[in-house]
């Protein structure tokens, strides 16, 4: 019943709703996303799927998360998700992007005791509390830092490594995203509330549309968590939209040569 009025709600939020064009003068067949607070038009060309941060450390058991005490559980489902989702972008020709959080196996990267993710990272917090895991987690050419294997990339998907929460931080995120002319960035992975939301509000003062698709993310914390960055997102960064909102309108794209 809940969800059937859920989805009513959306489908009259999109009739109702002004429709947000991020690239107006983009040429070829083009969709409409239901989202909130407005729906979206959106192609193949102009729009990219970003994948944060799908690895061990997130989503398995003995990875990062989990042994810093983190509820790891529901990020199977979400694996499902994301699957779900970059079969809808590839038959499309939508460019998928993952993101691998991390650093180089010596830890030059993750900062000195003079950096606040020195300080913040529960990583480095974690190992250094235990050093039986020193070097575990998180090293470029380890097992926490690799994809988990129900997402590992295809031809043509995109790989790009970044050393902290927002992906646009010293990465080559900004650089492959204007090569292509995307405008549009459709959000999944973990986690909503660090670097997801850290990645869309990056995105969004860099002239980026950031869309959610919010049961294709896992938060890290408590539940009131995932509702406020939720609402952050929807109130002032970007859109919130879903799994079944983006299957039906990319679905309905012409399929890539
Ligand atoms: N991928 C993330 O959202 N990461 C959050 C915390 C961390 O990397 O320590």
């Amino acid at each position: 019943m809940c969800l059937i009025a859920r989805r009513l709600c959306s489908i009259l939020t999109w009739v109702t709703e002004p429709i947000v064009d991020p690239a107006p003068q983009r040429s070829g067949p083009s969709v409409v996303l239901p989202a909130r607070p407005e729906a979206l038009r959106i192609n193949a060309s102009t729009s990219a799927v970003i994948v944060i941060d799908m690895q061990n450390a997130y989503a398995s058991k003995g990875g990062y998360v989990d042994e810093a005490g983190f509820d790891v559980g529901p990020a199977a489902g979400v694996i499902g998700h994301i699957a779900q989702v970059l079969d809808v972008a590839r038959s499309a020709g939508m460019p998928v992007i993952f993101l691998q959080n991390g650093w180089d196996a010596d830890y030059v990267e993750a900062g000195t005791p003079q950096s606040p993710n020195y300080h913040k990272s529960n990583a480095l917090k974690t190992m250094r509390a235990r050093p039986e895991l020193a070097g575990k987690f998180l090293a470029r050419g380890g097992w926490d830092y690799e994809l988990v294997e129900a997402l590992t990339p295809k031809e043509g998907d995109i790989r790009v490594h970044k050393p902290r929460y927002s992906a646009f931080f010293n990465s080559q995120l900004d650089t492959i995203l204007r090569a292509r002319g995307i405008r549009t960035l459709i959000f999944t992975g973990i986690a909503t509330n660090v670097c997801v939301e850290s990645t869309l509000r990056d995105g969004f003062h860099l002239e980026y549309f950031g869309v959610v698709l919010e049961d294709a993310v896992h938060h890290l914390g408590p539940d009131f968590i995932r509702e406020a960055s939720l609402y952050n997102i929807e109130k002032f960064f970007g859109w919130v939209s879903s799994l079944a909102d983006f299957r039906t309108a990319v679905g309905q794209l012409p399929p890539a040569d």
